[in-house]
C-alpha cells in the first residue's frame, strides 16, 4: 500500500519539483483541472500589467513596433514550435482553437480535393471534442462534403476511396486516451488522406513530434496545458509541403503579404502567416507569453520527457490509489492504463452521481470537472494532472478527500445537485 510519506517522499526527489513556484496557486487548494484553465503563472500580473501601463498606456500605437507586438504570433508560434516538434517559422499563435480548425480544415479540404477529385468525405470520432464536429459539420455543408463519424477503433478501418481529411484529437477530451500521432497518419497517407490533429489535451501535456508523424496540418489550444490565461489565442501548424498551397478561408489584412501596402488585392503571405486574420489580441498574447516561458523554464530540467515521465507517474499514482482506496463505491476507469494510450488526465466513471461527486470534491478544495457519459460510456468525473505544478502529495489528498466524500455519503446534498452553466 502506498502511503502518504511515500508520496511526500516522491515529492522530495521530484527533479521537476521547484517549477510549481513559477505559479500562482491558491492555498489549501488542489487543482485537477488544468487540462481546462491552466493556474496562472506568477510573472502574469506584473507583466500584463505593464503592457497596459506601459506599452498601451505610454507607448501606444508606437508599441506595434517598438514593444515587439506586430511579431507576438511569430515569436510566441516558435515557443509553441519546439513543444510539438514543429521548426521555428512554422507555426502562429492567433485566433481560438475554433477558428484555427476552421481554417486549417477548409485548406486540408481544398488541398486534398485539387489533388483528387473523388475524394468529399472528412472522417473524425464520434466521441471528438463538440467543436471540432460542429465546425466540421458546418465546412462540409459549405464545400459539398460528407462528415462520417466512427467510433474510436474504426479510424483506420474508416479510410475509404472518397476520405479527403482525417480529424482527429490525439488526446480524447472525455477519456484522456491517447493517439499514436504516427502510426494514424501512416495508415492515412497510407490511403491518400490527409490529417488535421487537434492538439488542445497535447501541447505541453505530451511529448508531440509533428515532423517524425509527418502530420500534414495542427491546431491546438493556449489556455490548458500551456497556463495562457483565460481565453488565451490558440496556436496553429501547417507542414511547408503544403505552405504555398493552402488556402486561408479567413484571409483578412493580417495573411496578406504586405499588410501595410493597403492594396486592394489579396496576396497571401507567404507560409503560415498566411493562418492570421486580423489584428491580434495582444494583451492576451502577453499572458499566455508568461505560460509558455513557464513550460521553457522545464527545458533545462529535461523539457517535455520529463514533464512526460512525472505525468505518468502521477496518474498512475491516482489510479493506484483510488483502486486501493475508494474501492466499493462504484467507480470505474474511462482512461487506458497502457501509458502509450494515456494523455495527462484521469477520468472516472460512476454511473449515478459524478457531477454531484465533483462539485463535493470542489466544497472541499480539490478542482476537477464533470463530463456527462453517451451511449457508450457512464458519466466521468475528470482530473487533469500538469505536472508542471501537481505534486505526489497533491494526488494522496485529492484521492483522501474524494475517499471522504464517498464514505460520508455527503455528495447527497441537495447543494451539490444544482447545475451550473460551465461545469
Ligand atoms: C479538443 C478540444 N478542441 C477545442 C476546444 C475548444 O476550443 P475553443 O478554445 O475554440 O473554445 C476544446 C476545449 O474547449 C477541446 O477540448
Ligand atoms: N474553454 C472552456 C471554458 C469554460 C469551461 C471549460 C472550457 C474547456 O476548455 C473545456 C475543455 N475543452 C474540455 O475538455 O472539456
Amino acid at each position: 500500500m502506498t502511503t502518504l510519506e511515500d508520496c511526500r517522499a516522491l515529492d522530495g526527489q521530484d527533479p521537476l519539483r521547484a517549477l510549481r513556484e513559477l505559479f500562482t496557486i491558491p492555498p489549501e487548494l488542489i487543482y485537477l483541472d488544468g487540462n481546462s484553465l491552466g493556474v496562472m503563472p506568477k510573472a502574469a500580473p506584473e507583466r500584463v500589467a505593464r503592457a497596459v501601463t506601459e506599452e498601451w498606456g505610454v507607448g501606444l500605437i508606437r508599441s506595434w513596433n517598438s514593444a515587439g507586438w506586430y511579431e507576438m504570433p511569430q515569436r510566441l508560434g516558435d515557443k509553441v514550435a519546439g513543444l510539438i516538434g514543429a521548426r521555428a517559422g512554422e507555426v502562429v499563435v492567433t485566433d481560438t482553437t475554433s477558428i484555427n480548425l476552421y481554417k486549417v480544415l477548409s485548406a486540408a479540404l481544398k488541398v486534398a480535393r485539387r489533388h483528387s477529385t473523388g475524394r468529399s468525405v472528412v472522417v473524425s470520432e464520434r466521441s471528438n471534442f463538440p467543436t471540432d464536429l460542429y465546425i466540421a459539420q458546418a465546412l462540409c455543408k459549405e464545400q459539398g462534403c460528407e462528415l462520417h463519424l466512427v467510433e474510436d477503433e474504426d479510424v483506420e478501418a474508416a479510410m475509404a476511396d472518397d476520405v479527403a481529411v482525417l480529424m482527429l484529437t490525439q488526446v480524447n477530451y472525455r477519456t484522456g486516451a491517447l493517439h499514436d500521432m504516427r502510426a494514424v497518419t501512416q495508415a492515412a497517407h497510407a490511403a491518400g488522406v490527409l490529417v488535421v490533429w487537434d492538439l488542445a489535451h497535447s501541447a505541453g501535456a505530451v511529448p508531440v513530434d509533428l515532423h517524425q508523424a509527418d502530420a500534414d496540418f495542427a491546431i491546438g489550444c493556449g489556455y490548458k496545458y500551456l497556463n495562457g490565461g483565460p481565453g488565451a489565442p490558440a496556436f496553429v501548424w501547417v507542414h511547408s509541403r503544403h505552405r504555398d498551397e493552402f488556402e486561408q478561408p479567413l484571409a483578412g489584412w493580417w495573411s496578406h503579404a504586405a499588410p501595410f501596402e493597403f492594396t486592394p488585392d489579396y496576396r497571401p503571405a507567404a507560409g503560415i502567416a498566411r493562418y492570421l486574420c486580423g489584428t491580434q489580441p495582444v494583451l492576451s498574447l502577453v499572458a499566455l507569453e508568461c505560460g509558455l516561458d513557464t513550460m521553457l523554464a522545464a527545458e533545462p530540467l529535461g523539457g517535455m520527457a520529463a514533464l512526460r515521465r512525472k505525468s505518468l507517474a502521477l496518474t498512475d499514482l491516482f489510479i493506484r490509489l483510488v483502486e486501493e482506496r475508494c474501492a466499493g463505491h462504484g467507480l470505474g476507469l474511462a482512461t487506458p492504463r497502457d501509458h502509450g494510450r494515456r494523455g495527462s488526465q484521469v477520468c472516472l466513471t460512476r454511473s449515478e452521481g459524478a457531477h454531484a461527486i465533483v462539485q463535493a470534491l470542489i466544497a472541499r478544495g480539490v478542482i476537477g470537472d464533470f463530463r456527462a457519459g453517451d451511449a457508450r460510456q457512464p458519466d466521468i468525473l475528470r482530473f487533469g494532472f500538469t505536472p508542471l505544478y501537481i505534486g505526489f502529495e497533491d494526488v494522496w489528498n485529492a484521492v483522501e478527500q474524494l475517499k471522504q466524500v464517498l464514505d460520508s455519503g455527503e455528495w447527497q446534498r441537495p447543494e451539490f445537485h444544482q447545475k451550473q452553466a460551465v461545469t
